[in-house]
Parts: structure tokens; sequence; C-alpha cells
């Protein structure tokens, strides 16, 4: 759904991007995070054929953004981290006059409308003024906007930023709302946890360049390459230590710590193993009560940090 080749823009003798390679399938949820200044805008603005790339390949839907930019137009629903609202129009006003821009006509066009407003929940305040909106509310109507003409694509560059902690919530359940039905999304954001649970892919851009692009399994695997359980059993704990470090799964044992906070003993198990549907067997069949059995979950935000160490400002 999007590709690009060796795209890079420059502004004079800055590299606003460069050499970016990405690929994109559909239905795929790509999170594109870095910090201010890194090149996100510009490669969805490149993408969205608001921009030229001063060289490099970019496709939107196989249509590539020289020679079909009217066909990627159609295709794609492009909101940007800023844009204005019109004074004296109410919500149903506004998105009705973008509606029009698209060329949805007669009453089809209200029809799409309230539908949209439906999809980001707004139809509360279809007859408010769209100035009169919280930022929250302002981006959700900005979704509904770049929704109007059913884009198979959809840039999103930050939309959750300027959000207190609820309308980032909602915002998030919205796009997890979009990625069910199917639709390609691009969103940015400068801070990776916020988008892990909602991406299959992050890709991590660095004053222009993409430093790390995979999916999210990948990206926690090259962070953390051995699984690591949490068990805990009741009665000799001595006894489960020798146990679990006699078993082939097994590579170390040590005790979860006093900080940690569901205890027990923190279990590593040998490279490339993802498969220890057995090692609980193995526990209850040695006469062992297990109380507690679970892989320790990464914190996004330490992959985050050891992708980009040395390399992020
Ligand atoms: N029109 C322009 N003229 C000159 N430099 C520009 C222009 N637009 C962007 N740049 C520069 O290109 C680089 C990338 O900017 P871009 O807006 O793509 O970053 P970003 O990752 O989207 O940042 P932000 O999160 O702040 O929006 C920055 O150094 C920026 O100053």
């Amino acid at each position: 759904m999007i590709e690009t080749r060796g795209l890079t823009k420059k502004y004079g003798e800055l590299f606003a991007i460069r050499d970016i390679d990405l690929a994109l399938d559909a239905g795929d949820v790509f999170g594109f995070i870095g910090p201010n200044g890194a090149g996100k805008t510009t490669t969805m603005r490149i993408l969205a054929t608001l921009l030229n790339p001063t060289w490099g390949e970019a496709y939107v839907c196989g249509a590539s953004i020289y020679t079909k930019p009217k066909e990627i137009r159609k295709a794609v629903g492009y909101m940007p981290d800023f844009f204005g609202v019109y004074e004296d129009m109410k919500v149903i006003e506004y998105l009705e006059f973008f509606a029009a821009a698209y060329r949805i006509r007669g009453p089809q066009r209200r029809k799409v409308c309230d539908e949209v407003l439906e999809l980001v929940d707004l139809s509360y305040k279809r007859e408010a003024l769209a100035t009169s909106l919280s930022r929250g509310m302002t981006q959700r109507l900005g979704l509904a906007r770049v929704l109007l003409h059913e884009p198979r694509v959809l840039l999103l560059d930050e939309p959750a930023s300027g959000l207190d902690p609820r309308a980032r919530i909602a915002m998030r359940e919205l796009l997890k709302r979009l990625r069910d039905t199917g639709k390609t999304i691009m969103v940015s954001s400068h801070i990776l946890p916020e988008l892990a649970d909602i991406c299959n892919k992050i890709g991590i851009i660095e004053k222009g360049e993409l430093i790390f692009n995979a999916d999210v399994e990948t990206a926690i695997r090259q962070v953390r390459p051995n699984t690591i359980l949490r068990i805990g059993v009741a009665g000799d704990q001595a006894a489960a230590i020798t146990l679990l470090e006699g078993l082939p799964l097994v590579e170390r044992v040590e005790p979860a710590g006093e900080g940690a906070s569901d205890k027990g003993l923190r279990v590593t198990l040998t490279q490339h193993t993802r498969d220890y549907a057995d090692l609980a067997a193995a526990i209850v069949t040695a006469g062992q009560k297990l109380t507690l059995f679970k892989e320790e979950e990464i914190n996004l935000e330490t992959v985050f940090m050891a992708l980009t160490k040395g390399i992020t400002a």
C-alpha cells in the first residue's frame, strides 16, 4: 500500500529526510516514531503528494507520487499535525464543506457526514461551533474530515499530541477501530509506548534517517532475545530452583528480587525458545505447586531506549 525507495528531501544543505525505504502492506499500522524535527511530517507530506521529494521513489496503492498524484489523493486521508477550523461554522457544516470538496453530493453528503461523526463519537456536537470544541474533540473532527471519502490509507501526523490522558485513550481506541476496518495506517508520534499496542510495525526516524524499521515483535526480540518467565511455587524454593536449572529449556534462574511486583523466580529460557508449554507440566509433575506462571512483559519504553541508544541525542 505504501512503498518508498531512497526517498530524500533536502532544504539547502539540510537533509530533512534521507534515503527512506518503507514498505507497508494492506492493514498494516505503522508507528512512525521520532523527536521533533526528525522528518516525520516531511515524509507524510510527500506521501500525501503535497510536497515533492528531492529524489527517490514513492508509491501509494501502487500509484507513483510523480505520475498519479490524483489517484493517490483519492486513496489517502492525510491529517496534518495542526489544522484550523473555520470560525462561525458548525461541526456538521464543517464536514459538509469538505464533503462537497470531495464531490459527495445530494442526500449522500449528509449521510456520510453523520456516519463519520458517529464513528469519532462526535454526534452530540453536531450543531456546536467547530471553534468551541476542545483539543481532543477537534482532533477527532480532523480525523472525521479525512474519513469522508473512505480512503484506504490514512496518514496521521501526531493525532494525539497536546491531548490529555483521557483524550489520548479515546484517540487510541478510535485508531484501533479504524485498524479493525482494514485501513492501512501510518501514524506518527514522538512517544513509542503510546503507539505500541495499536501498531504491528514501527519505524524510528532520527535526523532524517530511518534508524530502525521492523515489526513490533522483531523490535522486542532484538532487545530481549530470551523469553523470561516469572514462576512462583508454594513450598521448597531451593528444590524448585534445582529442578528448573536442570531443565533443558532453562538458561538461568534467579529470585525475582525484593522490588519485583509479583516476586517468585525469574527464569530466563535459552535463546529462541518461544514454546514453553511443557515447563509448567514438568514443575507440577515434580510435585511442586504452581502459584505463578507468566511471561515477563517488557516495557516498550525500554525497547525504544535500547534501539536508539547511542543514536538519539
Ligand atoms: N520548508 C522548510 N524549509 C526548511 N527546512 C524545513 C522545512 N520544512 C521542514 N524543514 C526541516 O526539515 C526537518 C524535518 O522536519 P519535519 O517537520 O519533517 O520533522 P517532524 O519529525 O515532523 O517534526 P515535528 O514532530 O516537530 O513535526 C527539520 O529540521 C525542519 O526544520
